[in-house]
This record gives C-alpha cells, structure tokens and sequence, in this order.
C-alpha cells in the first residue's frame, strides 16, 4: 500500500516512521511519502489560507495551491488513489472503514487546517478519484494531522505482515461487534488483585465462555447502543443469560 500526507506540518507525521509504522515501511509493506503544502505556493509569504466568503471566524485553504498539490501527488499512476479529507463534519471513521479500506492499493490524506479546506478542492477532486470526509470522533481538533495518524495506524496494522499476532487484528474490539473485555499477565497476583480463577484453568471453553461474558457486560455498560446494532442472531442463547 501507497500512502501520501499532504500538510503544512510534516514532522507532525513523523510518528509514521516509528515502530510498527516504521517497521511496515523497512519491511515494504507501505510506502509513506509527506509532503509540505506549501511547496505548491508562490509568492513571497507561502501562503496557503485566505478570508472566508460570507465573513465567519478564521481562515479557509485555498484551493489553488491544494488543487495543484493534489494534481501533483494524486497524478495518473497505475492505480487511482481514495482521496481521505479528515474533518470534524465528516462521516464517522470505524473499523469497518479501516478494513474497506486496507483492501485499497493508495491512500492520499488531505490534512487541512484553519477552519478547513475550500470546499471546491474535493469537489474538484471527486470527479477524478474517490474522496472521503471523514471524522474520527465528535470533539474538535485544530487539524487533520492527528486524525490522519489515527486512521492510518488502524489501516496498517491490518495489513498482512504487520502485526506480530495476526489474530490481534481479528480479535479486535468491533470485530465482533462488542468490546473486548479486560487481560491480565503475569503475576498471579498484583497487590492483592488474583487473576481470575479460571484463566488460569486451562479450560478453554470456560475461559472462552467467562472472556464473551465479559465482553457482553463491558458493552452494555459502556456502548449499549453496539447490542442494538448487533446482526439478528449473533447474540446466542447463552448470551441471552447475561
Ligand atoms: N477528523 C477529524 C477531526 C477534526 C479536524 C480535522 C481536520 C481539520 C482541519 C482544520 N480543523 C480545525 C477545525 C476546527 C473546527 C471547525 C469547525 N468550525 C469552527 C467554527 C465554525 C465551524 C473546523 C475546523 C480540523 C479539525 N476535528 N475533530 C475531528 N474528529
């Protein structure tokens, strides 16, 4: 997988070369290039930002200097990139998000800041590949570096190679449409606290009993509302007695 970050911060993403990032990288299972917005401006100040039309707080990107970025960075390879526009107004990142888009050969993130990016840039942008607004969660960033960090970490990690443990990826909280429930490691006891009896059992029906238990527990005390969306039929009959 190709990824490319386009923002005014780049050492915001140096993160990216960083362990399990930075391993994918060394072992090619990504390739990640940065690129500073500002290298497609051309006057004397760089700018990239501008007054809003209709008056409001800040400023808005401009769309000629992100139009020839995105020209450049996204230009006819052998694949088409999926454009990805962090933004408070976008629609919700998950993990189901993450694994569509795992699949994918070239990811572009569009990392705007000031109050956003000229709307007429992914306009412009949807008509020559697929763009995606997205947000990943309902509090305000000052920008979209952060966002873009966060979803490309949950793309990587699924992809073949990376993790350490494959089944971590399929284990995932969300993959089952619960949370997972609480993990324990040596020692046996930790002031006090004993790991639970029947890990320690050796009883793997029991164990994997007592961990869906705790699962459907911890979701309904905390994301009640994934019950609700849980498939017709994926809460068994045992479930049914928590
Ligand atoms: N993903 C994600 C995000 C972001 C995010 C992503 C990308 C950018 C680019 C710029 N900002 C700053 C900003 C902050 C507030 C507003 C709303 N306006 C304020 C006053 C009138 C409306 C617009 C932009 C960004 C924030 N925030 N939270 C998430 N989950």
């Amino acid at each position: 997988m190709r990824i490319d970050v386009i923002t005014i911060f780049p050492d915001y993403l140096n993160p990216l070369r960083e362990a399990l990032l930075g391993k994918a990288i060394e072992r090619e299972r990504i390739s990640v290039g940065v690129h500073d917005l500002r290298d497609w401006t051309h006057d004397v100040h760089r700018a990239v930002d501008d007054s809003p039309y209709g008056g409001g707080p800040g400023m808005v990107m401009k769309p000629d200097v992100w139009g020839e970025a995105l020209d450049e960075v996204c230009s006819p390879q052998e694949a088409t990139p999926r454009l990805v526009v962090p933004t408070p107004a976008g629609r919700p990142f998950d993990q189901k998000t993450a694994v569509r888009w795992s699949k994918d050969p070239w990811l572009v993130f569009a990392c705007g800041r000031y109050e956003g990016i000229d709307q007429r840039v992914i306009d412009d942008a949807a008509a020559r590949m697929p763009v995606e607004e997205v947000s990943i969660g309902d509090y305000v960033l000052v920008g979209g570096e952060v966002a873009a960090l966060t979803m490309i970490e949950a793309v990587v990690r699924l992809l073949p190679g990376v993790l350490g443990n494959p089944l971590s990826a399929e284990q995932d909280s969300f993959s089952d449409g619960l949370l997972e429930g609480p993990c324990y490691t040596r020692p046996e006891v930790w002031r006090g606290r004993p790991v639970p009896d029947v890990l320690r059992s050796g009883n793997h029906a029991a164990i994997d009993r007592w961990r869906r238990d705790q699962a459907l527990e911890r979701t309904f005390h905390r994301r009640p509302e994934l019950l609700a969306a849980l498939p017709e039929g994926d809460l068994d009959k045992a479930d049914r007695k928590q």
